[in-house]
């Protein structure tokens, strides 16, 4: 089976911005993945690339083994759902429904049809009376009816409440786990990749930061807490990710392909949320979001330790 998304030196200009930089990838099939990253890093640029809405400016880029904007047949194959959550103002839910199945080979109209009845929208209702979140949800039940082997969602559940979010994460899973669909999606939110992804991707400033199948990245992350020390005095092949001193103590946030050393130190293995905290602090603390995912750096010693 072919990566969900192979990327080598991607990179992307607008004009004078560069909004993705010398990105490089790969993904394995059979992932749910997480895009994390803080707003402008460049995630809904490197999802219109992999959609083949945009074309990059410099490196190469493959999706499920084709080319993005590879025809008709690539795009049978890959379902998309903006930011924006696209739909038609003047057609009405049952409308979409039926667009949906004209313009999808592999519509699954018995699916699409049970969701918009569990969803309790009304199909005759014009999409232009809908709210906000109603019309995401329709836009993610034409994505996920149209059975494509990839699924990317740009912040998908941004515009829903908190209830409707963990009710669109679980359909989200059932539909994944019944259909064998892989999925792409980016979230500001952590909680909720934790719930779904098993595989994360941190972007920040253009450049990824981190990326691999969460269950390592957990197993191979520590926070240690130990008396003040230099970064160079810990032991050989710890990478130090994030570090912060007090006049007594130092905290580092370090990775270790192998089992973790014993020290004179406390360590425990980090929350999802403070492991995508660290690199995004490194990133943003370093001002170049360069040090890429084998990068090496150490924050100013200021402040407390958390
Ligand atoms: N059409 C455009 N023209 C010029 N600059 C753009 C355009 N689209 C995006 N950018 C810039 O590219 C950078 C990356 O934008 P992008 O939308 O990919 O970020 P993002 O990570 O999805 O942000 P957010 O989380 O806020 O949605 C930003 O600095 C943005 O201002």
């Amino acid at each position: 089976m072919n990566a969900i998304l192979q990327a080598h030196a991607l990179g992307k200009r607008y004009g004078q911005r560069q909004a993705l930089a010398d990105c490089s990838l790969e993904i394995p099939p059979g992932h749910v993945v997480g895009l994390v990253g803080p707003n402008g890093a460049g995630k809904t640029t490197l999802l219109k690339i992999a959609c083949g809405m945009l074309a990059p400016t410099t490196g190469r880029i493959e999706v499920l083994g084709e080319q993005p904007n590879g025809g008709t047949a690539q795009l049978a194959r890959v379902g998309y759902v903006a930011q924006d959550t696209p739909t038609y103002g003047n057609l009405s839910v049952a409308d979409h429904l039926k667009f949906g199945a004209k313009m999808n080979p592999g519509w699954d109209a018995k699916l699409a049809q049970a969701r918009v009845e569990q969803l309790g929208l009304d199909p005759k209702q014009k999409v232009s009376k809908l709210s906000g979140g109603q019309r995401a949800q329709l836009a993610l039940t034409v994505a996920v009816a149209k059975r494509p082997e990839l699924l990317i969602l740009d912040e998908p559940v941004a515009s829903l409440d908190p209830l409707a979010r963990r009710d669109f994460l679980r359909y989200l899973m059932e539909s994944v786990a019944e259909h064998d669909t892989n999925v792409l999606l980016s979230s500001h939110l952590v909680s909720d990749l934790e719930r779904v992804c098993d595989y994360l991707v941190v972007l920040v400033s253009s450049r990824v930061q981190l990326a691999g199948e969460t269950e390592d990245l957990l197993a191979q992350h520590h926070r240690i807490v130990c008396t003040r020390r230099q970064e160079s005095d810990l032991p050989a092949g710890l990478e130090v990710v994030w570090a912060k001193h007090t006049d007594r103590q130092s905290t580092f946030v370090v990775r270790s392909e192998r089992e973790l050393p014993a020290g004179d130190w406390s360590a425990e293995h980090l929350e999802l949320e403070d492991l995508v905290l660290a690199y995004m602090e490194r990133a943003v603390d370093t001002g170049r979001g360069g040090a890429g995912p084998g990068g090496r750096t150490t924050m100013q010693p200021t402040g407390e330790a958390r």
